[in-house]
């Protein structure tokens, strides 16, 4: 098919202050995405110019070492600190996984009047031994970015039966913390913040204070009213919702946030955590505009 010239992929360097990041831009209609290769890190969604639904820290770094702070993370193959199930020898190993901050290949791109596709991936050999006993190959991981003129769709599979977590660490950019909603996320949630405390509320999350949960029965599509958009949040082959906002002290203590950048964002995050069984992953966040209620 021929493809429509207002959909394309090209290779860019550099995204705001990450001057010499190597990055893919696609675009689709109206909308662009930008994605990293060191991640395989969405940084960007803007679905008409101008209106990033992302967030990406002004102090974000990719050097020495650091994930990015700031568009969609990928953790895998462990969210958080890694458990002891999949780390039995207790290395030191990174929060959330092996593969922020790494490079990632591309491995096809696709583009059609439709949609733009490009999937990136990367091959994981250094597992720890909680997972790597019962998988001892590398493990290839991808994910596939899909924008078409109305979404964002983020895939993220890996075909071996491995014991392993994920999550898509979507920052989402609000302007007023106060205001934002999120609804469908469920009613209990194992606070993090309260020492894996489970929690059954029925008030809906509000960010006046640390927000750290991982709600255990959240909807297949959340609603979250950032102030500037009123977003459509779909997932699939998750089994829980990660809620994050360090607030005013956890804020201050983080390198990579200036004080103020609590105000900023909040991570709403797709993820699967379950440790009970080895399976292949196939996890997804799609990001749309509820039209009807777009605000201008
Ligand atoms: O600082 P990072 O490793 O990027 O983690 C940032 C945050 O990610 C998730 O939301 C976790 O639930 C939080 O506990 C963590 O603080």
């Amino acid at each position: 098919m021929k493809p429509s010239p207002q959909s394309a992929i090209n290779a860019v360097t550099g995204f705001a202050h990450l001057t010499d990041l190597p990055c893919y831009e696609l675009q689709c209609a109206q909308a662009r995405v930008i994605v990293s290769l060191y991640g395989g890190h969405v940084l960007s969604y803007q679905p008409r110019p101008g209106q990033d639904v992302l967030w990406v820290s002004p102090l974000a770094r990719w050097h020495d070492g650091y994930p990015i702070r700031g568009g969609v993370p990928v953790c895998w193959p462990w969210f958080g600190p890694v458990s002891t199930v999949l780390n039995p020898e207790q290395q030191s190993l990174p929060n959330h996984g092996l593969v922020r901050t790494r490079m990632w290949s591309v491995q096809q791109q696709t583009v059609t009047a439709e949609f733009t596709q490009l999937t990136l991936s990367i091959s994981v050999a250094d597992l720890p031994s909680g997972i790597a006993n019962v998988h001892s190959a590398a493990a290839e991981l991808s994910l596939t970015v899909t924008l078409t003129a109305t979404d964002l769709t983020m895939a993220l599979s890996c075909s071996s039966p491995l014991l392993q977590q994920a999550a898509l660490h979507s920052y989402f950019a609000v302007t007023a913390l106060e205001q934002v909603h999120v609804a469908g996320i469920g009613q209990s949630y194992l606070d993090k913040v309260l020492a894996n405390q489970l929690i059954r509320e029925s008030t809906p999350v509000t960010f006046s204070q640390e927000i750290d949960r991982v709600y255990t029965a959240p909807a297949p599509v959340l609603h979250l009213d950032t102030g500037q958009h009123r977003l459509a949040i779909a997932q699939t082959g998750f089994d829980s919702t990660v809620v994050w906002n360090p607030f005013v002290s956890r804020c201050a203590a983080i390198a990579d946030l200036a004080d103020d950048n609590y105000n900023a964002f909040v991570c709403v995050e797709t993820a699967r955590l379950q440790l009970d069984h080895a399976a292949p992953l196939a996890l997804s966040q799609k990001i749309g505009q509820q039209v009807s209620q777009q605000k201008s």
